[in-house]
């Protein structure tokens, strides 16, 4: 029997397939102040997702879930049917642009919601997935699915499942996979992540896929001001500043390693790395320097991240 829940989706199906990004409502919260302790997850989550740069799609995509979830509530109180959706998703984007962190937000949000049992998130590649002989990658696929259950199963670079074509293991992974989304009964939710031009390739190989992710979501890269910012944040979190000289080397480096990576920069993880690096950079001058004021050591310069000598990946 068909899914009646797939045909109310078919809006966004199509939107899916015709490759056209869907325009989700603006992040602004659609509560009033007086009504957000009635509504403490999504309070919860926004607070959550703030501590992100950019990732609007994102920030409206948890409110038009939490806005689902709570009316199907209200109407099953009220004698009316409350249906489940398929909620497998794609993730389009560069490395480090924030797919594995949202993926994971996702799962904790869906498990609190109760849609989700468990709410982990489990991530796998293809090595995790496919076999060395007929019948092994089935089996591998199907006990990945099993640990999955009750969460979220992220695949990360999905496209290199066909790779090797028709004759290659990955085909029946992709097989596997697809029964097991029928099967779950909705306590699981798989997202396909990678690169959007592999994605879209491997989507196209593969015709019966696109219409069994509802969900598709892009991650831009960052601009130099997001990186910057995140930059700021990432430190601030872990209770260090930059002085104005940091401030400006790194905007200068971030700008000149961002274009000339184009493809390949990792955005956020690359911020981090570079974050991280300067920390213990800054733990070796304190050691020498035996300055332990709090102001020193809250601060980190620009000779701490010694650009001349590193990129950070
Ligand atoms: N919008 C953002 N705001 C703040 N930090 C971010 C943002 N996006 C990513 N990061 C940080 O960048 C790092 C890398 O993010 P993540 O691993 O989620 O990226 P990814 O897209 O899954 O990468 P890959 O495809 O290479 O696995 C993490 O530390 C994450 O917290």
């Amino acid at each position: 029997m068909s899914n009646p829940l797939e045909t109310k989706n078919s809006a966004r199906i199509n939107v899916v397939l015709n490759k056209v990004p869907v325009k989700r409502a603006s992040t602004d919260w659609f509560v009033s102040p007086e009504e957000k302790e009635k509504h403490e997850v999504l309070t919860k989550f926004e607070q959550k997702l703030s501590a992100y740069i950019g990732l609007d799609e994102i920030k409206a995509l948890i409110q038009e879930l939490y806005a689902w979830i709570y009316v199907n509530e209200r109407r099953k109180e009220r004698g009316l049917k409350a249906t489940k959706q398929v909620l497998h998703m794609i993730f389009k984007g560069n490395p480090g642009t924030g797919k594995t962190t949202v993926a994971r937000i996702v799962a904790s949000f869906l498990h609190e919601m109760n849609v989700l049992s468990k709410g982990h998130l489990l991530e796998m590649e293809r090595a995790d997935l496919v076999g060395e002989y007929i019948g092994h990658t089935a089996q591998k696929t199907r006990e990945v699915l099993k640990q999955a259950s009750g969460g979220v199963l992220f695949i990360d670079e999905a496209y290199s499942l066909s790779r090797g074509g028709e004759k290659d293991f990955g085909k029946e992974a992709i097989d596997t996979l697809v029964k097991g989304m029928e099967n779950n009964s909705n306590d699981f939710v798989l997202i396909i992540a990678g690169y959007s031009k592999e994605m879209d390739y491997f989507l196209s190989l593969n015709p019966g896929l696109p219409s069994r992710f509802p969900i598709s979501i892009t991650f831009p890269n960052y601009n130099v001001d997001e990186l910057m910012e995140m930059l700021i944040g990432m430190a601030k979190e872990r209770d260090y500043m930059l002085s104005e000289e940091a401030l400006q080397e790194c905007r200068e480096h971030i700008r000149k390693v961002a274009s000339e990576q184009e493809r390949t920069f990792s955005n956020g993880r690359y911020i981090r790395n570079m974050v991280e690096e300067a920390i213990r950079q800054q733990a070796v001058r304190i050691l020498k320097q035996n300055d332990y004021r709090k102001t020193a050591m809250e601060l980190l310069k620009k000779e701490d991240f010694q650009f001349k000598h590193k990129r950070f990946m």
